[in-house]
């Protein structure tokens, strides 16, 4: 099958400093990446490389066989990427229907699958809270709005930074919850999160960063059997 997104050799910069040291990585469509590693390894960096963020990057970003390195954000996102950056993205003076319909549009072939209310069956909870404001939302509602609102764009693949940080258990276990509807959808992910339990039960691939590179990218099995690579990258015993 050919690959969704290809990156290869990938480095990039903030200002003098390099971050990422030829990062390669391929992801197939529908397919679920688990991005993990400790705090400072370049995991939200390659996220917003992905996205057209950060200003210098080289090497290849080929989205659909095309390159999408050097495009615009806005580019990028029409050509079927969806970005749900830490501390979320949602407006905090518009409602959340308003949120949600903000960011409506078809996804690339002008596929429409997810609609207003679609998104709000898969999240109840907007659901109840729809004529609320932004800002009067919980930390797990505005998660929730946040994804909604990547969903709303018919994305191809969705980046999720800090998927369930900061969120109170119960809250957590809907994104996880979330997360397993979108992987039935077909609609690949790549999503950092510290939770590897949870991760490995939604995730195809476990993918390894440190010090701005790829430590290790395999099946969640394949990860969890050796615990050395866990306790040295994650600090897990
Ligand atoms: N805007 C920036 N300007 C300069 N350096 C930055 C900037 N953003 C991040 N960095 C540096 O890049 C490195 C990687 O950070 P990054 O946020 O990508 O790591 P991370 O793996 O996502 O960690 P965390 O979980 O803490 O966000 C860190 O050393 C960080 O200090």
């Amino acid at each position: 099958m050919s690959m969704l997104l290809t990156v290869d050799r990938l480095e990039s910069f903030y200002g003098p400093s390099q971050i990422l040291h030829g990062v390669s990585l391929a992801v197939r469509p529908g397919e679920q990446v688990a991005l993990i590693g400790r705090n400072g390894m370049g995991k939200t960096t390659l996220l917003r490389s992905l996205m057209g963020l950060v200003p210098r990057v080289q090497g290849t970003i080929d989205l659909n066989g095309s390159s999408i390195r050097g495009s615009k954000p806005e580019a990028i996102s029409l050509a079927g990427v969806a970005f749900v950056p830490e501390g979320r993205g949602v407006f905090g003076s518009l409602s959340v229907i308003e949120n949600l319909v903000m960011a409506s549009r078809a996804g690339r072939n002008g596929k429409r699958s997810w609609t207003l209310d679609r998104v709000l069956s898969v999240f109840p909870r907007l659901a109840q809270r729809r004529g609320n404001g932004g800002h009067q939302l919980s930390g797990g509602e505005q998660q929730m709005l946040t994804i909604g609102r990547a969903l709303m764009t018919n994305p191809e693949i969705i980046l999720i930074d800090e998927a369930t940080e900061g969120l109170a258990p119960l809250v957590a276990d809907e994104i996880w919850k979330t997360l397993a509807v979108i992987r039935g959808e077909g609609i690949a992910t790549i999503v950092v999160d510290k939770d590897i339990k949870n991760l490995s039960k939604v995730a195809d691939r476990m993918v390894v960063m440190s010090k701005g590179g790829i430590e290790f990218d395999g099946t969640p099995a394949d990860l969890l059997a050796q615990p050395e690579l866990l306790e040295r990258h994650l600090g897990l015993h």
